[in-house]
């Protein structure tokens, strides 16, 4: 490879370092940092971008002009520097780290080859995600056939993999675990000219428990620096060049701090406005010329984390509050309000356990509704007319491509999901976000909500709420969310129920409702005569009390198990009873439920609001 061969290419690869940091500067005055805007006013080609970079971005994935965070993060990561970068969910961190490294590497000298192994990583989170910035990555490369692409991730053949290995990939998308077996086990990895690693989606890498193998992979390739120490790891390792790491999400919490500090020398920040001591608004006041050594030491011992969370600020936020033996037959209406409302369009709703995916989905895959039962002619047909799709960690790994490939290209489905999906996943056209499970931290809300309202395209989302669980408002409002009230009444008394929808008073009560009532009623027969859909709403039930269970930290005090009754949550999966076999835990958690509502008076309050 040229620049290792000749001393021309290394003095052409500094010349190269200096002309960028220089455009660090120039680049920053033409982008306009406009609050609501996604776009940026200037383009690819004056952030420093080569010309046949940027063609391919216009010609292969039609991007004329870059987002606000490619154009403060571009000339940074051009110029070398170390980042961690926070920006709302869908405005374009992809390829805010993608197009740098392609630029550096279409620029060496002489053609890199495949023989020199990766230059650039990129860890992600999901199996999902890892195929996105694939295929973003191929398409980008195009005319740049000597940058090899490749992933690795969980699930997918391990010889294949290595022989992809050993035959040589130039910029690697992983998945962790994945990753760190081939890194002790494939010893035709060649990692040697390794020169950039990127977290995309940071927080998540962390809190799905890699961080133990975040720590050794970082080991491993010689980049990790002990957390209170700025020298990197003595890891003997073969590079002209200096490391340099990347921290992307549209969340930064506390869990991030500590990759930050054992990943980033010095590093910049982008995005944490109001956070950091020096403030980041302007590409100006992040120019690498600024820090100094006190700076350093203090970016890399605390990294300032943003407490309100960006959201798309068209998107419209709106909660609905159900009590819990309604909350079935309120998500099938509201589903079929919105499919009715607009045929042609994407939903994705999600859930807690994989479980409750399936049990959801076959319901909704089968489930057939008349609205007049007394009728010698009922026109029977399905609940919902969309094609409905499901995606969670359980299913085969196929499987779980194919849902995604086919949810990306269809214009009109339902997506049902766990959080499997929240993260980084870019569904073209979802129009709204339904979590009918609560998402627990914040920082998912945050996510879950991103898959739609992308690049400044319209969106809403809805979040599910049981009466007992509305203090979860409050912990949104902490981190400057705010949700307005749906109008779930309004919806239901605009379906008709024949015979007696004009006579019948419409109820104040959502659970005495008569269309949640025959709704319901029509559920639970449906569930009762069919012998698989009763097993699989037993399991959903089983493995949803457990998944409330789980809730951690100060959540726990808002879904707290023992104030729910569990008869009606097996209403809510239209089970008649309560499932007996539930095991002792959930019968322990029962009787700590009615020691609780006896203390608290609960259940005479419970028996009061019935009779009304
Ligand atoms: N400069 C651009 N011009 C037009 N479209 C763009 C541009 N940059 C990105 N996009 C598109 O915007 C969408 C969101 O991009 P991307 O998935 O990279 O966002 P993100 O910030 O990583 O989102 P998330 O936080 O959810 O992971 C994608 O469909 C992408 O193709």
């Amino acid at each position: 490879m040229g620049m290792k061969k000749s001393e021309k290419g290394s003095k052409k690869v500094m010349e190269n370092k200096k002309n960028e940091k220089k455009d660090v500067g120039s680049a920053a005055s033409n982008a306009t940092m406009e609050n609501d805007s996604v776009f940026a006013s200037c383009s690819f080609s004056s952030l420093g971008l080569r010309p046949s970079l940027c063609d391919e971005l216009r010609e292969k994935l039609g991007f004329e002009v870059p987002t606000l965070v490619q154009a403060q993060a571009i000339p940074i990561i051009l110029a070398g520097r170390h980042a961690l970068i926070n920006a709302a969910t869908g405005t374009g961190k992809t390829v805010a780290y993608l197009a740098p490294l392609i630029h550096h590497l279409q620029n060496y000298d002489t053609c890199i080859q495949r023989s020199d192994g990766i230059f650039a990583l990129v860890l992600v989170p999901t199996r999902e995600l890892c195929l996105q910035v694939y295929e973003i990555l191929q398409k980008l490369l195009h005319r740049f056939h000597w940058i090899v692409p490749g992933y690795v991730m969980g699930g997918e053949n391990r010889s294949k993999e290595k022989a992809r290995l050993r035959k040589g990939i130039s910029i690697l998308i992983a998945t962790p675990g994945r990753l760190l077996d081939h890194l002790k086990n494939t010893s035709s990895f060649l990692y040697t000219k390794l020169r950039w690693i990127i977290f995309d989606e940071a927080d998540r890498i962390l809190e799905l428990g890699f961080g133990q193998d975040i720590q050794e992979i970082l080991h491993l390739l010689g980049s990790r620096k002990a957390a209170n120490d700025n020298k990197e790891s003595t890891v003997p390792r073969n590079s002209e060049f200096q490391r340099q790491n990347l921290l992307f999400s549209a969340t930064l919490n506390e869990k991030v701090n500590h990759l930050a500090k054992i990943s980033l020398h010095n590093p910049v920040m982008i995005g944490l406005e109001g956070k950091t001591r020096k403030p980041v608004s302007t590409i100006e006041s992040i120019d690498p010329s600024e820090f100094d050594e006190e700076d350093e030491v203090k970016y890399s011992s605390k990294i300032p984390i943003a407490v309100d969370y960006k959201i798309p600020t068209q998107l419209i936020q709106r909660y609905v509050k159900v009590p819990c033996g309604s909350r079935l037959a309120v998500l099938l209406s509201i589903l079929k309000h919105l499919f009715e409302r607009d045929t042609s369009q994407k939903v994705v709703v999600f859930f807690s356990t994989c479980d409750a995916v399936d049990f959801h989905h076959s319901l909704l895959s089968e489930f057939h509704f008349s609205t007049d039962p007394q009728t010698k002619e009922r026109v029977i047909q399905m609940f919902l007319g969309c094609q409905t799709f499901r995606l969670h960690g359980n299913m085969e790994h196929e499987d779980r491509r194919s849902t995604f490939q086919a949810f990306k290209t269809e214009k009109s489905a339902l997506l049902l999901s766990t959080d499997v999906s929240a993260r980084g996943l870019d569904f073209p056209k979802v129009r709204c976000i339904i979590q009918y499970d609560s998402p627990g931290e914040a920082t998912e809300y945050v996510h879950r909500v991103g898959r739609t309202a992308r690049l400044g395209e319209r969106g809403e989302s809805l979040l599910f709420l049981q009466p007992v669980e509305i203090d979860y408002l409050q912990d949104l409002e902490k981190h400057g969310v705010s949700l307005a009230e749906y109008p779930l009444l309004k919806v239901l008394d605009n379906f008709t129920l024949h015979g007696h929808n004009k006579q019948v008073k419409k109820s104040v009560f959502i659970d005495l409702h008569p269309w949640v009532l025959c709704l319901q009623k029509a559920l639970e027969s449906f569930i009762i005569s069919k012998p698989k859909m009763d097993e699989l709403a037993r399991k959903g039930f089983c493995s949803w009390v457990r998944a409330y269970t789980a809730h951690r930290g100060e959540l726990k005090r808002i879904f707290m198990i023992k104030k729910l009754h569990l008869g009606h949550v097996a209403k809510s999966f239209a089970l008649k009873q309560q499932p007996s076999v539930v095991g002792q835990s959930f019968q322990k958690q029962n009787k700590k439920r009615k020691r609780f509502e006896k203390k608290n008076g609960l259940s005479k309050k419970r028996k009061v609001a019935r009779v009304t």
